[in-house]
């Protein structure tokens, strides 16, 4: 990670520091970005809760309740019933609501963030797209937007931890979690997502990984899981898979 990226997110002026390309205050006080990845009801939010108890971190959920709210329209829910129509509106937004977490000022040392913006184009754009659910139009734009935004904006990200997950699994917990717009989703679509996920995150054969990944298996029960947090705790928590 390169302190002089990060401080000119933070501070948006070129401080002496800065212009010297040595470490001003923010570089002593950031220290970490970890995004948690992972399958939809994989765990991904539950660990987050766990990882917010511990001190100096600070802990960004998926802005669902934007994605389902934005000025008095559910992008979420119509992309769910009419994917074809509505794919590029949901991510067009999502890419915009992840971009701003990135970008947003961290007030902890550290900050875990679920998702990001990587895996949103890399994982469920893609996943429109190769369902022949998104026309090649829309696929066309929003690769545009997304290859500007990381040519030119730094997105530091120093750790993804995988929650990885069967498909099956994540069926379960989904049907327990009971989301309105996400009743629809059948076991193929977790799959083609699952898929996605391990061709990216464990094989590396679709698209950049923009960090060291620490796999973490997340088919077990909650007590199970805690342990797993707290074995993996050190690694995580140094933004690092070693
Ligand atoms: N290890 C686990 N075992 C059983 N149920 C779980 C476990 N982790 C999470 N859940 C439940 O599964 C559902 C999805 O979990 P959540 O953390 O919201 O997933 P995500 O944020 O990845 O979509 C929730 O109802 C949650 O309480
Ligand atoms: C990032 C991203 C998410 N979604 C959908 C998938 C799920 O229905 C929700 C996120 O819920 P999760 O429990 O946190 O997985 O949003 C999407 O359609 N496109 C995306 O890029």
């Amino acid at each position: 990670m390169s302190c002089y990226k990060l401080c000119e997110l933070q501070c948006c002026v070129r401080t002496t520091e800065h212009i010297n390309n040595i470490a001003c205050s923010y570089c002593y006080i950031l220290n970490c970005q970890i995004c948690i990845e992972g399958n939809i009801a994989s765990g991904k939010t539950t660990c987050l809760e766990y990882f917010s108890k511990t001190s100096n971190i600070e802990v960004l959920t998926e802005p669902v309740s934007k994605w389902r709210n934005v000025r008095g329209h559910n992008p979420l829910g119509l992309m769910y019933q009419d994917p074809t129509r509505w794919g590029i509106t949901l991510q067009t937004y999502i890419q915009l609501t992840m971009l701003d977490q990135h970008l947003s000022t961290i007030s902890a040392p550290m900050r875990m963030m679920e998702r990001s913006i990587y895996s949103a184009k890399y994982i469920f754009v893609e996943n429109l797209y190769r369902s022949g659910k998104m026309p090649d139009v829309d696929f066309a734009v929003l690769s545009e937007w997304f290859e500007w935004i990381t040519q030119n904006i730094a997105i530091p990200v120093d750790l993804i931890v995988y929650l990885q997950s069967s498909p099956q699994t994540c069926h379960e917990r989904l049907k327990e979690r009971c989301r309105e717009e996400e009743k629809i989703i059948p076991l193929e679509y977790l799959e083609a997502i699952h898929q996605l996920y391990e061709d990216w995150l464990i094989k590396k054969t679709s698209f950049n990984v923009p960090a060291p990944v620490l796999v973490i298996s997340a088919d077990d029960d909650l007590q199970k899981m805690i342990l797993q947090y707290e074995e993996n705790r050190e690694k995580i928590l140094s933004g690092t898979n070693v």
